[in-house]
């Protein structure tokens, strides 16, 4: 049988018990008009249906790519940046909030909102609409698509495409460029891209409103179920914590301590730490319910840690972004003043060799993380030879007692212990 008849075989039959599994579950019908869910039904507890999921997208990849040939596999890779400058358009002149989710819009009405001439619309939307991004209902009116008008529904999915398509795609394109230079303090691709020596977070302090899309669009990231703070909430023993103290160094806006503290009303005080700029916009957001338990503190994680002896500390994507030795003075920061019952855990990925992910779709995810890091921070993802040496260059103390990949997850939950 040859390769391709194999795969649509394959395909067939996964497609069959995945339709079989999302009727028995009354689900509704899978769309790309703008009433879709946000994102495939959710398949935990069902092994075989998400098996047989991931085998679809690996199996249409593969024949999409064999179908294509290679002359176009290397097209659409190339044509890529195209995607992401006419997204970035469409982002920047606010076309999405120009088209009404009830009814569209006709180029002319979303010309006058975006200044943008009707011909410039027409080029970008259509393009656009070959990724599923807005759509013509006629050639003259516009609708939004399932993908579209998710961005309108959640604003933190928006702020996540907004960070994407206006410091990212930038950056991305610096890279080469700052790869070039070899010395220790060079600049990263973010920083030729936006004129600054600065790390991306001190430069995000001087420049609220692209801070407060940033906080937004971490939110974003945890959208993806892969970042689910389920993973976090429920992949480590926090019940059986006594009257516990967390410290959620580098917390962003707060929200996975918020997670924690409603799922887990033993975690008594949870503190998150970040810059003040970042906190403030916490504690505002703070649920009511949750005054008195969750606080907030600003601190330079590169200075000592000033809460002693707290049950957990807990740093969720926050060492991924410094290289070892900026990681190790974090880390001995905190280590510092732990007690020898406290816990130090780093919620990061664990970068595998080539092809041992478990499906293309999470290795094709784990190999853009890694360039991404490289392209904003300098910085790159870590496997888990590496993340030991991290450990073990801040504090000897310290040992890792786990490393633990909740099913689903993209990020590993490592467990740190002061040595006995
Ligand atoms: C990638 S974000 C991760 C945020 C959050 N922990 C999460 O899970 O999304 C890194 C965080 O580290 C914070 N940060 C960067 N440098 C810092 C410093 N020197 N002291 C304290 N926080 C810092 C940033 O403001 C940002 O909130």
């Amino acid at each position: 049988m040859s390769c391709i008849t194999h795969l649509s075989e394959n395909i067939a039959k996964n497609t069959a018990l995945v339709g079989q599994w999302l009727a028995s579950q009354n689900a509704k019908e899978l769309t790309f008009e703008q009433d879709a869910t946000a994102e495939f039904p959710d398949t935990v507890g069902e092994p075989n249906v998400e098996k047989a999921r991931l085998a679809i997208l690996d199996d249409t990849k593969t024949l999409h790519d064999l179908i294509a040939g290679p002359g176009e596999v290397l097209r659409r890779i190339c044509w890529g940046s195209v995607d992401n400058s006419a997204q970035q358009c469409i982002y920047h002149f606010n076309v999405l909030g120009a088209v009404p989710l009830d009814g569209g819009a006709t180029y002319d009405e979303i010309s006058t909102k975006t200044n943008l001439s009707t011909s410039q619309l027409k080029a970008l939307v259509r393009q656009s609409a070959t990724n599923r991004v807005l759509r013509e209902d006629d050639p003259e009116h516009v609708v939004h698509t399932a993908s579209s008008a998710l961005l309108l529904k959640d604003p933190a999915m928006m702020d996540w495409y907004g960070h994407t398509v206006e410091e990212m795609f930038p950056a991305g394109a610096k890279l080469a460029q700052a790869l070039e230079n070899t010395a220790a303090t060079k600049v990263s691709a973010f920083g030729l891209a936006f004129g600054t020596h600065e790390p991306i977070y001190t430069f995000l302090e001087k420049h609220p409103a692209r801070q407060a899309r940033f906080f937004g669009a971490m939110e974003g990231v945890g959208r993806d179920y892969g970042h689910s703070l389920e993973h976090i909430v429920n992949g480590y023993p926090w019940a059986q914590l006594q009257n516990a103290t967390v410290v959620d160094v580098g917390g962003s806006s707060g929200f996975m301590s918020v997670a924690l503290a409603m799922a887990h009303p033993n975690l008594i005080k949870v503190i998150v730490q970040d810059y003040k700029h970042t906190i403030e916009e916490g504690a505002a957001q703070l649920p009511s319910n949750l005054v008195g338990r969750v606080s907030f503190m600003a601190h330079d994680f590169f200075n000592q840690q000033p809460l002693a002896a707290a049950d957990v500390y807990i740093m969720r994507h926050v060492c991924h972004n410094w290289s070892t030795d900026n990681c190790a003075k974090i880390i001995a920061n905190i280590a510092a003043v732990m007690s020898p019952q406290s816990k130090l855990l780093l919620v990061e990925v664990v970068v595998l060799p080539s092809n041992q992910e478990e499906s293309s779709v999470a290795e094709r995810y784990m190999r853009n993380l890694d360039v991404a890091m490289l392209q904003m921070l300098n910085t790159q993802e870590r496997s888990e030879s590496e993340w030991r040496e991290v450990v073990r260059s801040a504090d000897t103390r310290l040992e890792l007692t786990s490393f633990v990949r909740p099913k689903g997850s993209w990020d590993s939950i490592i467990e740190i212990s002061m040595k006995e």
